[in-house]
């Protein structure tokens, strides 16, 4: 269950594994890791998509999928955006060996992999941390960031002062609130956006050059959060490139050229260009909840065997 979830992720062990994971990826050796475009089926009715999203990492022994809703909620909305059950299975039997709450996986992986993209790409002297948007990753994102990196500033933005200041009160540090992008934006060394827009909310004309930029919502083929300048501007990194070939909004409508994926500098194959301004574009990846579910696994069960 959630709680179970909550107490046994952590993420100065998820980190390093995930870091790990996503070199293997890049790699494209399938003893490494089979994972293949998730499908998307479309809940039209609803105004969602089921993504699924199966992972097989054999060396490491995890088989995995995980089953992600996703839904576009009017403002105020009290049903979940995102909604996420984790599967895991033993590849030699093929039977399932737990089902985990999603929720708090999701939040904490995506975070963590931005953190990793942060870590590789921003400037060593990151001072200005901004986040755009109030939710579930918002708060995951200030979690892990502020517990990996030192910023002297973090800011957040909301299209509403309100759910902005709101959200501020559950955190634990000092955050400055603002409704205006471009307010938060200037002069920010890294830029986190975890909205559910569909039209651009990040315009290049504001970013700092050399800034690092790490855009998390707008995971279909026709959704944005940052503009055409940003994107073109800035050199492109991702998760997974045929991944965002095929999801990403931001990718595909500005025609931006995807310069490398993670993994591609993590195994450095690829250089991180931190003097530049990137973008590292997450969409998500099956592995990212591999890693964790078995980590939560190997964990649950020494901790049972201890009782
Ligand atoms: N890249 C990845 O691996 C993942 C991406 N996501 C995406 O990240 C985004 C955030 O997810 P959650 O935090 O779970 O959602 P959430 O619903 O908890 O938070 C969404 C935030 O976006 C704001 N928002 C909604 N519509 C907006 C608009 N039109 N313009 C500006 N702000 C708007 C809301 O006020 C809220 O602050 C979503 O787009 C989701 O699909 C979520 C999970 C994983
Ligand atoms: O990877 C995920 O999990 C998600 N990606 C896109 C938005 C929904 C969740």
């Amino acid at each position: 269950c959630k709680a179970d979830v909550e107490e046994l992720l952590l993420y100065r062990d998820l980190v390093p594994l995930l870091e790990e994971a996503l070199g293997k990826f890049s790699t494209r050796d399938t003893e490494e890791v089979i994972q293949s475009v998730r499908t998307a089926v479309p809940l039209s009715k609803h105004s969602g998509f089921m993504l699924l999203m199966p992972t097989y990492m054999e060396k490491d022994a995890v088989l995995c999928t995980k089953f992600v809703c996703m839904y576009k909620r009017e403002e105020g909305s009290t049903l979940p955006a995102v909604n996420a059950t984790v599967v895991l299975l033993d590849p030699e039997r093929g039977n399932v060996k737990a089902v985990m709450d999603g929720e708090v996986i999701t939040a904490m992986r995506t975070a963590a992999v931005s953190a990793i993209s942060s870590k590789l790409l921003m400037d060593p002297g990151a001072e200005v941390l901004t986040i755009l948007g109030t939710g579930t990753q918002a708060l995951s994102h200030y979690n892990v960031f502020t517990e990996m990196f030192s910023f002297k500033e973090v800011r957040v933005w909301s299209r509403s002062i309100e759910r902005a200041e709101s959200f501020v009160r559950s955190l634990k540090g000092p955050v400055t609130v603002s409704s205006s992008v471009e307010e938060v934006v200037r002069g920010a060394d890294v830029i986190v956006t975890v909205t559910r827009c569909t039209e651009p909310i990040l315009m290049g004309r504001w970013v700092k050059p050399g800034a690092h930029v790490a855009a998390v919502g707008a995971c279909r083929p026709d959704r944005r959060e940052l503009d055409d300048t940003l994107m073109k501007e800035a050199v492109v990194y991702v998760d997974s490139r045929e991944g965002a070939m095929a999801e990403s909004g931001d990718v595909i409508l500005s025609g931006a050229e995807i310069f490398a994926e993670l993994g591609d500098v993590i195994n450095r194959v690829k250089p991180a260009l931190r003097n530049k301004t990137t973008v590292f574009k997450s969409l998500g990846m099956g592995i990212e909840d591999a890693v964790p579910a078995k980590l939560i696994f190997d964990k649950w069960k020494a901790k049972s065997s201890s009782l």
